[in-house]
């Protein structure tokens, strides 16, 4: 199971990163615009040096097409580093380049995920995470859990080494359903973590726990302060 931080705002990677087992960084344009006009390379690379080597870091291609694409995906792969997971939105033309990526070897996030077909074909194209968005999908009318969960049947039965990475969550619910419908791991805005975390009873009991060691031992006191 990973989480990912859905964001590429320097200071909230950092907080989240030191508190939460953080498995990698993704980011696509929209994601981009909401930190204004970044020096990017740069910007990426920062990121990077806060996650560590073990996270993986997904950025968004953007050029329209294959060629503009490809180019895009070497042009990361030479400022950000080659270890660097290229998101290709799933259409005819993004699978056309995630084939190519993968038999050049490369690390591929397939994106832009609301239907079965899109998932199945980019599972069949080798992609090493496909990202469903769960949020938009539910507004559509579409099921995320069932698509979710035929995902990972299908990645079951054809033995695939794909990983189903999903993405765009609006509240907690749709987050842990999707992982208990087979997602391996889910990309999330860290202020949705910051909610699930703020439940008031979490906070009572912790307070609890507090009122009723410090009505024995006395204010202030904790278990090391007890030896001195
Ligand atoms: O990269 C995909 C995002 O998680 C989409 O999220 P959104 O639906 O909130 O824009």
């Amino acid at each position: 199971m990973e989480f990912l931080l859905d964001t590429i705002d320097l200071a909230c990677i950092e907080k989240y990163a030191k508190a939460l087992p953080v498995a990698g960084v993704t980011s696509n344009p929209s994601i981009v615009k909401k930190q204004g006009k970044i020096d990017f390379f740069n910007h990426m690379k920062q990121i990077r040096q806060i996650i560590g080597p073990s996270a993986t870091l997904h950025i968004q291609l953007v050029g329209q097409t294959v060629s503009e694409m490809l180019d895009d995906a070497q042009t990361i792969f030479e400022q950000v580093g080659p270890e660097t997971y290229v998101k290709v939105p799933t259409t005819l033309t993004g699978l056309e380049v995630i084939k190519k990526l993968k038999q050049a070897g490369h690390n591929v996030t397939a994106t832009a995920i609301y239907t079965k077909l899109q998932g199945l074909l980019a599972i069949s194209a080798g992609a090493d995470y496909i990202a469903p968005y769960y949020n938009r999908m539910q507004n559509m009318g579409i099921s995320a859990p069932e698509v979710i969960k035929e995902f990972a049947d299908a990645i079951k039965s054809n033995d695939a080494q794909t990983e189903i990475l999903a993405a765009s969550f609006h509240n907690v619910d749709q987050i842990t359903t999707a992982l208990a419908n087979g997602a391996q791991a889910v990309t999330v805005d860290p202020s949705l973590i910051a909610t699930g975390l703020n439940h008031p009873a979490i906070q009572q009991a912790v307070n609890d726990f507090t009122n009723d060691w410090e009505g024995i031992f006395g204010t202030g006191q904790t278990i090391t302060s007890l030896l001195k």
